[in-house]
């Protein structure tokens, strides 16, 4: 029997850069952590411990910090492209990079009748995170470019149902015409192609997700889940398919009887556990080929 090295990436993991940017006295700030992950010729490292073909990992940390410098942060994907095409097409040894990047929103703090305030003060925000993966494996074949958010927390406080389910020996679950359905979307989209202009795409789907989920009678959260895929699809041409993953984050009526009282869908019990998890993908059906950008 031989032993052989199979399927192998290394890289520098969640290197947290914040980037300033200074116009004047008003300050913008780009917050981000930027996972990168390198293969190629990486044999004898494993087999022999050679080191000749390994660009360290704390290069490539460095490389996140100067190029933030000498580039900025402008969209997230943009970044990662310039990382990716810039470890592959600077190293012969490595052949393919993977750079994930996910980005923290931050509002400006704003003081009632303060004038300069807000300028260089700001408030982490409760929104998602913004994230993207991109992949690169050298100058003769197209990077894969997907987008997405996590922890966008949605909830609808009516106009969703769910019944006619199979009922088992085990089924103590109640049909229920009228509840609330709550979700944090965790979303993933891919792009047909590089050149897109990613900030006004980000915004358009973020807002097809939020428009279809406040938007759709639901009869179960598989179907939200695929108008929501659906709506990205149709309002967002330069993206070709979607994948989503999304917690139901149940919200029970209480019983308040024992109490004397009545509870007309007004009192619930937020359970954070267990939940169930509803995900899928939609996509075009003149998608291209995902190669690895699922990877
Ligand atoms: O929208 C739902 N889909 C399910 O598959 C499911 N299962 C369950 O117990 N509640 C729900 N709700």
């Amino acid at each position: 029997m031989a032993v052989v090295l199979g399927p192998n990436r290394y890289g520098k993991a969640e290197t947290r850069v914040v980037r300033i940017t200074r116009d004047g006295g008003v300050h913008h700030l780009k917050d981000c952590n930027v996972s990168v992950s390198l293969s190629g010729d990486m044999g004898a490292v494993h087999r022999v411990g050679d080191n000749a073909a390994v660009l360290p990992t704390d290069s490539q940390k460095n490389t996140v910090f100067a190029f933030a410098r000498k580039y900025g942060i402008a969209e997230i994907e943009e970044f990662a492209l310039l990382l990716a095409r810039h470890f592959v097409d600077s190293q012969p040894t490595i052949h393919h990079a993977r750079v994930e990047v996910e980005e923290y929103f931050w509002d400006r703090v704003r003081t009632e009748g303060a004038t300069d305030q807000g300028q260089h003060s700001f408030v982490r925000s409760g929104r998602e995170i913004r994230t993207c993966v991109v992949h690169h494996d050298g100058p003769s074949s197209q990077a894969t470019i997907v987008s997405g958010l996590k922890g966008l927390t949605v909830l609808n406080s009516t106009g969703s149902e769910f019944h006619g389910f199979i009922e088992d020996e085990y089924t103590t679950l109640r049909p229920t015409r009228d509840r609330v359905l709550a979700t944090d979307v965790n979303a993933a989209w891919r792009h047909r192609g590089e050149h897109e202009d990613f900030g006004t795409s980000y915004e358009r789907a973020r807002r097809a997700l939020l428009d279809a989920f406040a938007g759709t009678h639901s009869l179960s959260l598989q179907q939200t889940l695929y108008a929501m895929g659906g709506q990205v699809l149709e309002a967002c041409a330069e993206i070709c398919e979607i994948h989503l993953a999304m917690p139901n984050k149940h919200h029970f009526t209480v019983d308040l009887e024992p109490f004397g009282l009545d509870n007309p869908q007004e009192v619930f019990f937020a359970a954070d556990r267990p939940y169930g998890l509803i995900e899928g993908a939609v996509l075009t059906d003149d998608a291209p080929d995902a190669g690895f950008a699922w990877e």
